[in-house]
């Protein structure tokens, strides 16, 4: 027997981590995921976006409109912040950061500071706001490598069924 051609790369691996991960989100609106890979090729953290623990997910808000106390912005806890502080427990020096929304320039501070040398995404249709341009300013200054990924295919079905497992 030959080996199955159809596997998936690592990039495609790692970003549909990233995906599965914002599948956790309780955001109505945008649900983001980010997975820390080590230069072994192995997970060392995953997020996606949500309120910090032991806020509940019913009682504060998720709009995104009216007075900013009463939206989800000031509380909610982006992807890429929570894969870093919910890294399994080692130094993110060296590593890379898969999103699949090009990072926001408060991420991109975390990003920097945690010694993450490259960011891999799938789009950055902010690309044109001001907190992506400051963003992209910062990560590359701090010689962040940045790299947008166009996957070989456009989707990754899983079945839970156990009829199919
Ligand atoms: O990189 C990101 N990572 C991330 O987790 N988010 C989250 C924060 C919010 O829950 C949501 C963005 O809000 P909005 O629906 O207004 O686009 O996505 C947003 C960005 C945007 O850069
Ligand atoms: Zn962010």
């Amino acid at each position: 027997m030959t080996k199955r051609a159809d596997y998936i790369s690592w990039d495609e691996y790692f970003m549909g981590v990233a995906l599965l991960s914002g599948k956790r989100s309780k955001d109505p609106s945008t649900q983001v995921g980010a997975c820390i890979v080590n230069q072994q090729n192995k997970i060392v953290g995953v997020g996606y976006n949500g309120l910090p623990i032991g806020i509940s997910d019913d009682e504060f808000p998720w709009d995104k409109e009216g007075d900013f106390l009463n939206t989800k912005y000031p509380y909610v806890c982006h992807a890429e912040l929570n894969a870093i502080l919910n890294n399994i427990g080692i130094n993110l020096e060296g590593c890379k950061i898969y999103t699949a929304l090009f990072p926001c320039n408060e991420c991109s501070k975390a990003i920097i500071q945690s010694g993450i040398k490259e960011v891999v995404y799938l789009s950055d249709k902010h690309a044109h706001k001001e907190s992506a341009i400051a963003s992209k300013k910062m990560l590359q200054t701090a010689g962040i490598a940045l790299r947008k990924i166009t996957p070989r295919i456009s989707e990754v079905v899983l079945s839970l069924d156990e009829k199919d497992v």
